[in-house]
């Protein structure tokens, strides 16, 4: 069963929490007990194949979803021709102990459509399954990658709409086009006067006004989100960590027991907390590296214990990462106080407040313990691009190479010599401009393209440019909508068609 990291909700089954999205308390949905992955499951993970691992962990968490309707959901996401690798998110080595994880080998070239191929799919099963006929309305905040997975995953899937909400001048070229050109007749995308943060400040206000709710539900409509703050959008991510671990054992690279650490671009949260879950349930993972662009509030909470929202927010070239609110450090809060839901509603609500909470230092040892972190600057981003590729021919997108940077720092600080897997988020042509200036020079970005930089960039590493993002030069903008973040409800109710 499923309960609200604030405690003040009703106990939910997996199918429920999906359905919903987030919790009525404001809270997040987290597994009542953290399910174990036996030694035996782990070491026969190693002879299976992507689609095969991902059934034996998601049944461990989705108790109430049956073996077929897994096997079925986990096929519709990653059979096919949907990722570009046979291997679904292939292990990559660049040295001797640094090696990559591609999580961006799905339709959008970005770690989302890890959990967002199959998030649609879980969650019109558990529509069945609660027996629940009203549309869902999926309510998204991005800051670039989320967004466009979300569209492409739920593209005219039955009994859902989406809307998109990411900053106007808050994403990459490559990633607003991936979405303002985006087509299926169950979508809406927008352009929001703000931030990230504003954006998905937006969207939870929504989802915790009452009234609001009510009016939606009067016209046979239910909120339900993308984001990771869905359970459904974290368990399938927690797949690729022991994934990435069978093939590692696979190759000979590690050996079964030995510990590794996987260091990873963060924003929400949601992707690193998923290595959490991993390393709770028993893989070897020794350190999980939290690495962050300037936007460094969660550096500074993994070093002081005070988190703290009251700070400049910054545009990088990691866009993805431009984030002062991390969702998910909530339900990470929750495991690390023995799930003490009123220690963190008092957070929340001083998060809220005050703008800032602070946690003891025996909750920021243990969280310490186990989350080393840095950042890094553009200045060091785009030198860490060009260093990798010109020492080992390794292509970074920004995020990836903010990843590198951080992994490089921690070992020499502390000479952990754990082999090093870095959690690779997007493919370096979504940041064409940012990855070409960086091993070219800016000059080679003057009076191009978007398009020629794109097909210089191929040139350049020898790498054909994804379809889909290829394409993009010719398709038409559909979506074309600015709002305020504080007319958001608006935006929804008209697009929904519902009255004031
Ligand atoms: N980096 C994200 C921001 C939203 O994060 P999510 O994991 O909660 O969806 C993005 O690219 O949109």
């Amino acid at each position: 069963m499923y309960v609200s990291t604030r405690g003040a909700a009703e106990k939910l089954t997996s199918a429920q929490a999906i359905a919903q999205g987030i919790a009525p308390d404001g809270g997040l949905f987290v597994p009542e007990s953290l399910p174990v992955m036996d030694e035996q499951t782990l070491k026969r993970m190693i002879s299976l194949n992507y689609q095969e691992r991902a059934v034996a962990v998601l049944q461990l968490f989705l108790t109430d979803y049956s073996e077929s309707e897994l096997k079925s959901c986990v096929a519709g996401a990653y059979g096919g021709d949907k990722f570009s690798s046979s291997a679904v998110a292939p292990v990559v080595k660049v040295t001797d102990d640094v090696f990559a994880l591609e999580l961006w080998h799905g339709p959008t070239s970005a770690f989302k459509d890890m959990a967002l191929q199959l998030l649609p799919r879980l969650l019109s099963c558990a529509l069945k399954k609660i027996d629940e006929h009203a549309e869902i309305v999926i309510l998204v905040a991005t800051s670039g990658d989320t967004g466009k997975a979300a569209l492409e995953g739920f593209k005219d899937v039955d009994q859902t709409r989406v809307m998109v909400f990411y900053p106007e001048n808050g994403v990459s070229q490559i990633q607003r086009l991936q979405m303002v050109t985006q087509q299926g007749n169950n979508l809406a995308v927008f352009a929001v006067k703000g931030n990230f943060d504003d954006a998905q400040t937006g969207v939870k206000h929504i989802f915790n006004d009452n009234a609001f709710n009510a009016q939606l539900a009067a016209n046979s409509f239910k909120l339900s989100s993308a984001n990771s703050i869905n359970w459904g959008r974290l368990v399938p991510q927690i797949v690729y960590y022991f994934s990435a671990y069978a093939d590692l054992v696979q190759s000979k690279h590690i050996s079964a027991g030995q510990q590794v650490n996987f260091v990873v671009p963060t924003g929400n949260f949601g992707n690193i907390l998923a290595g959490y879950y991993a390393k709770r349930m028993g893989l070897p993972i020794n350190k999980l590296i939290c690495a962050s662009n300037s936007n460094n509030v969660l550096t500074d909470f993994l070093a002081t214990g005070v988190y703290s929202r009251k700070r400049e927010f910054h545009k990088t070239y990691s866009p993805s990462m431009d984030i002062l609110i991390s969702s998910n450090l909530e339900r990470l809060l929750y495991h690390m106080s023995n799930n003490a839901p009123s220690e963190v509603s008092r957070w929340m609500s001083e998060l809220n407040s005050k703008g800032e909470y602070q946690v003891s230092d025996e909750q920021l040892q243990a969280i310490q313990a186990i989350f080393p972190a840095g950042w890094v600057s553009d200045t060091q981003t785009v030198a860490t691009i060009d260093k990798v590729y010109k020492e080992y021919g390794y292509t970074l997108d920004p995020h990836t190479a903010v990843a590198w940077q951080v992994a490089e720092n921690y070992r020499r600080e502390t000479g952990d010599s754990s082999p090093n897997i870095i959690v690779a988020t997007a493919s370096p042509f979504k940041f064409n401009d940012t990855v070409l200036s960086a091993l070219q020079g800016t000059d080679s970005l003057a009076a191009v393209s978007e398009f020629t930089a794109l097909n210089k960039l191929a040139e350049l590493i020898d790498t054909p440019v994804p379809a889909a993002l290829a394409e993009l030069e010719h398709l038409p903008v559909r979506h074309t909508s600015v709002c305020n973040p504080k007319d958001m409800p608006g935006v929804v109710k008209v697009a929904l068609k519902i009255a004031e």
